[in-house]
């Protein structure tokens, strides 16, 4: 089944809807500057460390005091950076925390040429649309007809690989049948700032569905 990462959570309530579903391998929180941004001693209370999905902090051009801080607070098992990190920073980073680190890159022209500076120091990588003044968290899609593109990159380089940016419920069916190997939503499972249950339910059914149609 395709990976699937569900990003920005910001209440315990939001935490504890989306671990009720056994489909989810990854849960995010926000700790870079955003409407979603969450403190790492709250996001400590509401984790369940006996969870069977992976628990993701994103941050956005951090110091590495500031990840080292977070991390010891709160249980967070890999590192995502949306930012401009350099390969260097990412190096540091490594050795100092020995945990998974991502990294999130926008979709353009140029990105597998990124994609190969980076492929040697990160565990794996979120390929996000590029909207001008933002880091992440638009709800807004980029071609998918590249993500074949993205997917025999990372079967090639043997390195993880989400999609992420504007996938809902309603073009997750469309979404998967370019073949992601794992896909990355926040804004599309929430109404009014929170997720939402029945926004949760049909992503769920519609990638089951998808799974049991090719199946
Ligand atoms: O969600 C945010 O507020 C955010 C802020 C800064 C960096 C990344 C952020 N979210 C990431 O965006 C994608 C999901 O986007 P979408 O809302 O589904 O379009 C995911 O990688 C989040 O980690």
């Amino acid at each position: 089944m395709t990976q699937l990462k569900l990003c920005g959570i910001r209440s315990k309530q939001d935490y504890d809807l989306v671990s009720q579903y056994s489909e989810v391998d990854y849960i995010g929180f926000i700790f870079a500057e955003s409407k979603r941004q969450v403190k790492p001693e709250i996001v400590k209370q509401w984790i369940n460390e006996d969870s069977p999905a992976s628990h993701v902090g994103i941050f956005v051009n951090p110091s590495i005091e500031e990840v080292l801080e977070t991390i010891d607070f709160a249980p967070i098992d890999i590192i995502q950076l949306h930012g401009n990190e350099s390969t260097s920073f990412l190096h540091e980073l490594k050795s100092k925390t020995n945990i998974e680190i991502w990294k999130a890159l926008p979709h353009t022209p140029e990105t597998i040429g990124k994609m190969d500076n980076y492929v040697d120091t990160v565990d794996g990588f979120v390929i996000d649309t590029k909207v001008q003044g933002q880091w992440g968290g638009t709800g807004i899609r980029f071609d998918w007809d590249a993500i074949p593109t993205y997917v025999r990159y990372s079967q090639r380089m043997n390195i993880k690989c989400l999609i992420a940016g504007g996938i809902n419920p309603s073009n997750v069916e469309e979404c998967l049948s370019y073949k992601p190997i794992g896909i990355d939503l926040s804004s599309g499972i929430e109404t009014n700032e929170n997720k939402d249950r029945e926004k949760m339910n049909g992503l769920i059914e519609r990638m089951n569905q998808y799974e049991h149609s090719i199946s």
